[in-house]
């Protein structure tokens, strides 16, 4: 092979793909000045507008511009996230930021499917169209923000407030899916919104031995159990077919704390008079805060126990619920409350599976999710498109997770949720995510 010839080798679409996914993006410490410069490359190989913002040092927004014939119409934004959550190495069949590609074509690699897949193909796509001279009559600005994973705070977060964002003019945005185990592509009109929740119990201490009433322990674990009744009645709904995986309201525990036993057996007999468990809430568009806190407060820690409970959304934490029994009793507004209807419900006793009479809003009066029907001009053109090339997409749906597509609805912006994978399990945040 001549040189040129082995440098077109190298120079395809999936070449490209495992080069950025060879970019270690993964938090604690992502390389975002590598992955920044790559996809900067990328786009002066395609002729596009570049611009590096900062929001916070260490943390490059990189926009990137295709103009259109019609630069005053509102615009087409696609997102994508630079970082990456860690990975586990021992536990991989290949080295996570090795990008190795099996003779049958996976490619394994962290960030593979969350979210570079998505980064790679827009540009993929802005690459085809140029080599066929197509001119958006829209302006098309792709954006690769930071810090998607831990909240994006330093990133979307920032970006939609800013002058810059809104000289963009966005009229419609696409962002991250996830992959469809099945035939059909998957599209998400909403996502979830986080809630961290602590709960704290307070009791005597004593002796090992002793037998009594409202030690610490003995507190946090009949609220574990009062979680994990909430958590089976949400999961049955899924269960039984009558809600999909992220209309209902998950919780699962993620941490807990008590106690100074060692496990070498030393101190193993202590009694704690403090323990602590830490839960991932996720409330639907749908779920009233006000139950749920209510919820929280008289089922999960009721100060009448000894407990207190601190429920905090992420990552903006604007919404501070915290209550100390008999010491202080603060609320502050949920950046998230929602104007709440009451709209019917599955089987009569949750707010489940509820259809939508009218745009759920937060009390800012932000919304939180995206119509998926002809009142959105938006939606028609996105189902088309999948359609004319002979495709199927599934019923939409919500988001289990949590993205920056949030920040953009928030401003009134549809978005979408869009991973096109289709027969591909999975495998998000996951060992040999491929
Ligand atoms: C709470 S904001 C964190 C966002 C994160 N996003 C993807 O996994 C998530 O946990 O859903
Ligand atoms: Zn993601
Ligand atoms: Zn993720």
């Amino acid at each position: 092979l001549t040189v040129t010839q082995r440098e077109q080798e190298d120079d395809t679409p999936i070449k490209r793909f495992q080069r950025y996914l060879r970019i270690n993006t993964a938090h604690p410490s992502p390389d975002y000045t590598s992955a920044v410069s790559f996809l900067q490359a990328q786009a002066h190989s395609l002729g596009l507008q570049t611009k590096t913002l900062h929001f916070a040092p260490g943390k490059p927004l990189l926009l990137l511009t295709w103009p259109g014939t019609h630069p005053s119409l509102p615009s087409l934004l696609l997102n994508s996230h630079l970082d990456s959550v860690p990975a586990e190495p021992a536990k991989w069949l290949h080295p996570p930021f090795a990008a190795h590609r099996t003779s049958d074509g996976r490619i394994f690699a962290r960030g593979a499917q969350d979210d570079k897949c998505i980064a790679v193909q827009y540009l993929e796509a802005i690459r085809n169209l140029k080599a066929h001279s197509f001119s958006p009559r829209r302006t098309i600005h792709v954006s690769l923000v930071p810090d998607e994973e831990i909240g994006g705070l330093h990133g979307a977060a920032k970006f939609v407030e800013s002058d810059h964002f809104r000289q963009l003019n966005v009229g419609f945005a696409l962002d991250e899916g996830q992959a469809s185990p099945g035939d059909e592509f998957r599209v998400f009109y909403a996502d979830r919104i986080p809630w961290n929740v602590k709960i704290r119990a307070r009791g005597s201490p004593g002796h090992g031995s002793r037998m009594f009433d409202s030690s610490a322990a003995e507190n946090l674990m009949q609220s574990v159990e009062a979680v994990s009744r909430f958590r089976e009645s949400q999961f049955d709904l899924v269960k039984a077919g009558k809600a999909l995986n992220a209309e209902v309201v998950s919780v699962n525990p993620v941490y807990v704390k008590a106690g100074i036993a060692s496990d070498d057996g030393f101190v193993m007999n202590v009694q704690p008079s403090e323990a602590e468990a830490g839960f991932d809430l996720r409330l639907t568009p749908t779920t009233d805060p006000e139950e749920m806190r209510r919820r929280i407060a008289a089922e999960w820690a009721p100060a009448v126990r000894n407990m207190s409970y601190e429920a905090l959304t992420s990552p903006n934490y604007s919404f501070c619920d915290v209550i100390l029994p008999g010491i202080l009793s603060i609320g502050f507004k949920a950046s998230h409350h929602i104007s709440w209807l009451q709209m019917g419900s599955v089987d009569g006793d949750t707010n489940i599976g509820i259809i939508e009479k009218g745009p759920i809003r937060d009390d800012l009066g932000r919304p939180l999710m995206t119509a998926t029907n002809d009142s959105n001009p938006w939606w028609s053109v996105f189902k088309q498109a999948i359609t004319s090339v002979g495709e199927k997409l599934s019923r939409p749906e919500i988001l289990a997770s949590t993205t920056d597509a949030r920040f953009l609805r928030q401003k009134g912006i549809p978005v979408l949720g869009f991973s096109p994978m289709k027969n591909t399990p999975i495998l998000l945040h996951d060992h040999n995510e491929v």
